[in-house]
């Protein structure tokens, strides 16, 4: 059976503030999923995995797993919840195996299936070399790779990791992300909030992107980028002002012109593309447009202008 996770109506107003921090965000996470939160700095990401996690406590809402409210019961809630934080896990003085091995023996393991469990995780990272370096010693690569091992080391059902592939070099990031498409195969929810959208696009199940405290898109990504591929970005580049003025523009779904720079950005589905290329070639023969370039829309893109210019500090 597919046990869910589920908030209703979530909401936080901290102490003092003058706005919610998040506000009745509805959304129901699925086992077999990972779910990527992303949107602004200040948006509401963190503050949400703290209310799934127990940490903060919801003004108004509920958040339930199985039937039971983590939202009024805290210990439970770190009982079904693993969590990676934001900020690397408190190591200092300890070696990164005995970070992992702590984690593994308060979840009722003893000291040789700890190490055994341990080490496994370590050497699936490639960091088991640093295994016995104290923390103050490891870069801040490693340390959040400790980070992810210990969130990950005993998977609860719901795994949460904030920014879990920040200063991690590209070849761990993709066993970070390999590894959690494992954990989300055995059935674990996984909700993973990250600003890197190509990771997103590659990676995830399902896209959230918060702005100011509320859920503005939530997408199948596997639908989503079926809806990005059959987008394309033409940019023309004219050599004179009147030659742009005059052009019949062929089907686009959006056109822009830019008579300062003498430019045209135009969108297109992959039926209008050979279209508009015929179109521009003729330009090019008759010498009105000097080069031009097309690639297909990404993420990135929607993302940047679902939200442009909204950031935290436009908030009233
Ligand atoms: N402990 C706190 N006390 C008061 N306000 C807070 C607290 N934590 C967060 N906030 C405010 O709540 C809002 C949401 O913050 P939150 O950290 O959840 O956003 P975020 O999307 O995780 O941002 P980032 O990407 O920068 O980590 C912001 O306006 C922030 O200033």
């Amino acid at each position: 059976m597919n046990k869910q996770l589920e908030l209703h109506s979530l909401s936080k107003k901290y102490k003092k503030a003058n706005h919610y921090a998040n506000e009745n965000i509805n959304l129901t996470f699925n086992q077999g999923e990972i779910s990527a939160i992303t949107g602004h700095n200040g948006a509401g990401k963190t503050t949400m995995l703290n209310q799934i996690i127990g940490i903060t406590k919801p003004t108004k809402g509920s958040i339930t797993f199985d039937g039971v409210s983590f939202a009024t019961d805290s210990k439970m809630a770190r009982e079904y919840v693993s969590m990676m934080p934001q900020l690397h896990a408190p190591l200092d003085g300890v070696t990164m195996a005995q970070s992992v091995e702590s984690i593994l023996k308060i979840r009722g393991l003893n000291q040789k299936e700890a190490k055994k469990e341990c080490n496994k995780i370590l050497e699936e990272l490639k960091i088991d070399e640093w295994k016995d370096t104290p923390g103050q010693k490891l870069s801040g690569g490693l340390r959040r790779l400790t980070s992810f091992a210990m969130a990950v080391a005993f998977p609860s059902p719901i795994i949460v990791l904030d920014e879990p592939t920040n200063d991690v070099d590209p070849i761990r990031r993709q066993i970070i992300w390999k590894h959690l498409k494992k954990l989300s195969n055995d059935g674990h929810i996984i909700i993973v909030v990250t600003h890197n959208i190509l990771e997103v696009e590659k990676y995830a199940d399902r896209y959230i992107l918060m702005n100011r405290g509320k859920v503005l898109e939530d997408k199948n990504l596997k639908e989503q980028s079926i809806e990005i591929s059959e987008r394309n970005h033409m940019v023309v580049n004219f050599i004179n002002l009147n030659d742009l003025k005059d052009v019949i523009i062929p089907n686009a779904i959006k056109t822009n012109m830019d008579n300062e720079e003498l430019v045209i950005a135009m969108e297109l589905t992959n039926d209008q593309v050979s279209d508009a290329i015929n179109w521009v070639m003729n330009l090019i023969r008759e010498r009105k447009v000097q080069n031009y370039k097309i690639s297909p829309k990404s993420l990135n893109e929607t993302y940047g202008e679902m939200i442009d210019g909204d950031d935290e500090n436009s908030r009233k």
